[in-house]
């Protein structure tokens, strides 16, 4: 008995060596099909507690449970062969202690085979990070603009400006870096900074919003899909237009079945003749 060489996704580690020898190629995925799709294309797919936001339609990402982030890493890590996969730690599940952050990085992993676990903060939470990744959890950070943090930084506003913000972006950064992640996002921060900070890390940064001088790019699927149009930050761009596709074919759909010309004749079941 032969079983097909399975294909094997990239590690932690792969991505991390991309660092220096070409752009890493990153979106968001959350469902088995989409998954599948983005999985041919892309190094990382982050299942994102934004799916609060695009899939469940709440106001912010504050709201997202830890058994929402299992659900979707399990149903991406369905459709993903090559990719790495990393799952968002949602707001409140590793922000009280390191203990609790392993305990729930460590459920994430076991409940749904995903490579590693996201989670937002600097210097804050640089312990924390230390101490998962040295008890064997990959660690995604996530810097700069920080949604779970929305209810204390006064909303979604970029970052960076000022002179004393640099400063603390590049504290958080050096930070994690220095803790061990393998990667971190840079999120809604102006370009000079983000270009420093990739070129002083070890760690591959990952941007959002924050300049092609990252060692690589990330963005929600259904901003780029044209598919979440609630709000459309400035580093968002659509490259097609999937809800104006989907509004013509349901739309299509309702006219066929007022004019009852669907279902056609192929659609539709006879008596099989007796033979
Ligand atoms: N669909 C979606 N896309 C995202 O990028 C995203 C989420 N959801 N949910 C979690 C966070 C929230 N994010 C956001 C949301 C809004 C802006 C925004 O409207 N920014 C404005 C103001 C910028 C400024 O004042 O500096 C912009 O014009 O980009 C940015 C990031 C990024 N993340
Ligand atoms: C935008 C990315 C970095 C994210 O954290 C998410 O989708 O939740
Ligand atoms: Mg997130």
């Amino acid at each position: 008995m032969s079983t097909p060489p399975r294909q094997k996704r990239l590690t932690p580690a792969d991505i991390t060596a991309l660092k220096g020898n070409r752009p890493i190629v990153s979106l968001t995925a959350y469902t088995t099909p989409v998954a599948k799709i983005m999985d041919r294309h892309c190094d990382l797919l982050l299942v994102g507690d934004s799916l609060g936001m695009v899939l469940y339609g709440m106001e912010t990402t504050v709201g997202v449970t830890m058994d929402m982030m299992v659900a979707h890493g399990q149903a991406t890590m369905r459709g993903a062969s090559r990719a790495c996969v990393i799952v968002d730690l949602p707001f409140g599940a590793y922000q009280e202690s390191k203990e609790q952050a392993f305990r729930n990085a460590v459920r994430l992993m076991k409940e749904t085979g995903c490579d590693g676990v996201k989670l937002e903060g600097g210097e804050e939470m640089a312990e924390t990070v230390a101490f998962l990744v040295s008890r064997g959890v990959p660690v995604f950070g996530h810097v700069g603009l920080m949604p779970q943090q929305v209810n204390t930084s006064g909303g979604y506003r970029s970052k960076g400006h000022s002179e004393a913000e640099q400063d603390k972006i590049r504290r958080d950064a050096r930070a994690i870096d220095q803790a061990g992640a393998f990667a971190i996002v840079i999120e809604g921060t102006v370009e000079p900074l983000a270009r420093e900070i990739t070129t002083e890390l070890s760690a591959a940064t990952i941007g959002i919003g924050a300049s092609p001088a990252c060692d690589g790019q990330i963005l929600v699927s259904d901003d780029m899909l044209g598919l979440f149009n609630e709000f459309k930050p400035r580093f968002v761009k659509h490259y097609t237009e999937l809800a104006t596709i989907i509004d013509q074919a349901v739309a299509d759909y309702a006219d066929e079945v007022k004019a009852r010309t669907f279902p056609g004749p192929e659609h539709t079941f006879q008596i099989r003749p007796k033979k």
